[in-house]
Order: C-alpha cells, then sequence, then structure tokens
C-alpha cells in the first residue's frame, strides 16, 4: 500500500509576507492572539495571504469494538448503530451544530456491527462487523487494517472542500485508543485510561487492567501500523488514512477529541508532516487527552470540558477558522483605514 505524503508547509518567505499582512491589520500586533497563529498556519498551508475556508465538510466514522466484551464501556455496543441512525435522522449532537455553522456532514460506516439498510447520508465503507476483542487476538488483520486506510485515502478524494472535520462514534473506542496511546507514546496505562461515556472509578481500573493484560499478551508490536492493526478500530484506521491524504491535499485537519487524536497520533508517526495541517479544535474531558495533545506539541482551540465526540469539538470550532480567515482577508490595514500605527 503507497501510503500519502505530507509537505512540510515551511517556506520563509510566505510566512514573513502573511506576518506582516497580520501585524498591518487595524489592531495592536498580536491582539488576535490564537487566531493570528491560526491565520499563519491556514497561510502557510494554502500558500497565500488571501486565505479562504471552502466547503468544510465533517466526517463521522463509525465501528465497534470486541473488546467491549470485558466489560470496557458504561454503555452497551447497541448504542453505536443506534446513534448511527440518530445521525441519519439528524438528532444527534453533531447535526445541530454542523447544521448551525453550515457544515456539511457524512456518516461513515466503517465497521458497525450491525446491518443497515441502504439510505442516503449513509457511507458504507463497512470493513467488517466490528473488531475482534483484542484482549484475545489483534483487533484486525493486517488486510484489514489496510483496507480502512485505504477507504480512508479513498473517502477524502471525495470531497470539494479544503477543510476537513473528524468525528467517530464507536462504543469501547477509549479503550482502543487509550491502548494506541501507551503503545505509541510509552506513556503508562494509568495515564491514558479514563471515563470515557462515564465509568467510575472501579471501571476505569478494571478497563485499565484490561488494557495491560492486552499490552502484555502482545509483547512484541512495535510498528505503528502493526500497533494500529492490534489495538485499533476500524473508524480509528480509516481516520487515520483519510488524515494522511488529507494532508497530502494540503486540506486544513480539524481534530476532535481523545480518539480522532489517537488515530492522528498513528498518522503522525508514518508522516510527522501531517501536524503542519492541524488544528485542534479542543481538549477533551477524557483523562488522557491533555498529555496525548502535549506528545504533539498541540495547543487546542477550546476548553469547554466536551467528551462526546462525534466531531461535535470540530463543528464548535469551525466559526473560529473562519474568523482566522476572514480577518486576514476583510480587515483594513493601517494604511487603508488611515489609522496611526504604535509610535507614529
Ligand atoms: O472525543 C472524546 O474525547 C470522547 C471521550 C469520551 C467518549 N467519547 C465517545 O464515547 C464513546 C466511547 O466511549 P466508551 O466509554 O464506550 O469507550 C465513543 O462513541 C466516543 O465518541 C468521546
Ligand atoms: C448516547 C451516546 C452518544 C454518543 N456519541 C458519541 N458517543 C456516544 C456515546 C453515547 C452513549
Amino acid at each position: 500500500m503507497r501510503l500519502p505524503l505530507a509537505a512540510p508547509i515551511h517556506d520563509l518567505a510566505l510566512a514573513e509576507q502573511l506576518s506582516r499582512a497580520i501585524n498591518n491589520k487595524t489592531k495592536p500586533i498580536g491582539s488576535l492572539g490564537a487566531l493570528e497563529s491560526l491565520a499563519l498556519q491556514l497561510g502557510l498551508i494554502q500558500k497565500t495571504v488571501d486565505v479562504r475556508i471552502s466547503c468544510p465538510a465533517i466526517l463521522v466514522f463509525a465501528a465497534d469494538h470486541g473488546v467491549v466484551a470485558e466489560g470496557v464501556s458504561a454503555y452497551p455496543q447497541s448504542v453505536t448503530w443506534q446513534m448511527v441512525e440518530n445521525f441519519l435522522a439528524g438528532g444527534a449532537a453533531i447535526n445541530v451544530f454542523a447544521r448551525q455553522n453550515g457544515c456539511a456532514l457524512h456518516i461513515v460506516d466503517a465497521g458497525v456491527n450491525h446491518e443497515f439498510s441502504a439510505r442516503d447520508g449513509l457511507v458504507d465503507r463497512k470493513v467488517a462487523f466490528g473488531t475482534e476483542n483484542f484482549a484475545k487476538a489483534p483487533a484486525m488483520t493486517a488486510v484489514q487494517c489496510e483496507a480502512a486506510i485505504s477507504h480512508g485515502i479513498a473517502l477524502v478524494d471525495g470531497l470539494d472542500g479544503n477543510v476537513i472535520g473528524f468525528g467517530e462514534m464507536g462504543i469501547g473506542n477509549t479503550t482502543a485508543a487509550a491502548a494506541l496511546m501507551h503503545k505509541l507514546t510509552g506513556i503508562p496505562v494509568a495515564d491514558c485510561v479514563g471515563a470515557g461515556t462515564g465509568l467510575a472509578a472501579e471501571g476505569i481500573a478494571h478497563k485499565r487492567s484490561v488494557i495491560e493484560a492486552a499490552v502484555a499478551r502482545h509483547d512484541g508490536v512495535r510498528e505503528p501500523l502493526d500497533i494500529l492493526a492490534t489495538f485499533g478500530g476500524f473508524e480509528i484506521a480509516m481516520m487515520a488514512g483519510a488524515m494522511l491524504r488529507a494532508a497530502e491535499r494540503r486540506m486544513v485537519i480539524l481534530v476532535d477529541g481523545f480518539i480522532v487524536t489517537s488515530a492522528l497520533l498513528v498518522a503522525a508517526r508514518l508522516q510527522p508532516s501531517i501536524l503542519d495541517y492541524c488544528v485542534f479544535s479542543h481538549c477533551s474531558n477524557e483523562r488522557g487527552h491533555q498529555r496525548m495533545l502535549a506528545q504533539l506539541d498541540a495547543r487546542p482551540l477550546l476548553n469547554l470540558d466536551l467528551r462526546l465526540g462525534e466531531g461535535t469539538g470540530c463543528a464548535l470550532a469551525l466559526p473560529l477558522l473562519a474568523s482566522a480567515a476572514n480577518f486576514l482577508r476583510e480587515m483594513a490595514t493601517f494604511d487603508s483605514a488611515q489609522v496611526s500605527q504604535q509610535g507614529e
């Protein structure tokens, strides 16, 4: 399988041109804070000072996880397909926020343990009816893992816009994400596990022991793609593939919470330059997300104690991304508005 290549966005001359454009706007230097760094990043990604957000889309990747058989989630597996139906009916939080912000929403069945009837709005890329239980066997075969990555790549080729937001739905996927985090960063499992959909302390301790035992069982696994196949999920692998292709196409990658960031961890091990294209929408309340973000040197835009997933952080951060592009394109300069500069 040929993996997409992400070119670094570094360009000193353009960075200077962008900084000059940002500093010439009618505001004290630096006063738009994180929006200024965002505008600079957008300019470097799009290779222009004329930055714009066009046709943003959020993709929600849904899949099931065999490891739920170990009792690692507060909710039953059936919630995955039931929430997919809710997405298709327009009633979930992500539907509300995407509608509110004029963002297209695509629901992808990456591997839900349910037979859906075909219909508009559901993108069928089912690799299998859920992964294997990684407490007992690798979650997926290498072939399944490659299939999921390839589907992710192809899905991005079908998009017209220049911003892609990542969301997911999958009961049990915080267990997969925590295992990936541990394997890819070396951070102790205890610091990677959290409440997920709402486990109490006892449940979190059990989840930790399930992951620790599985990590010991699959001891020799070292390479990022092997780690992904052993502990990941179909939605996580599909997101990793889609992220890699999005960066190759110089799209902005909007990152949601703990699970989406775990897919990015995998992708960044394969292609470190992918991080140049990422905008981190928020810091999730899931324990572990803060440290995961720190591993990636990421500064999230929002801190709202969200822990929902679905791409909700992306939808909420989208207006900030638009504000960054719009201030750079539309604000008057000191010259054009005849406003005196510092010390003039
Ligand atoms: O995005 C997050 O940071 C996040 C944190 C905790 C839970 N979730 C969502 O909750 C589900 C996984 O939780 P769990 O407890 O079943 O592993 C899955 O559908 C995720 O979208 C999402
Ligand atoms: C109801 C519900 C909605 C979700 N959305 C994302 N993960 C979820 C988990 C549950 C349990």
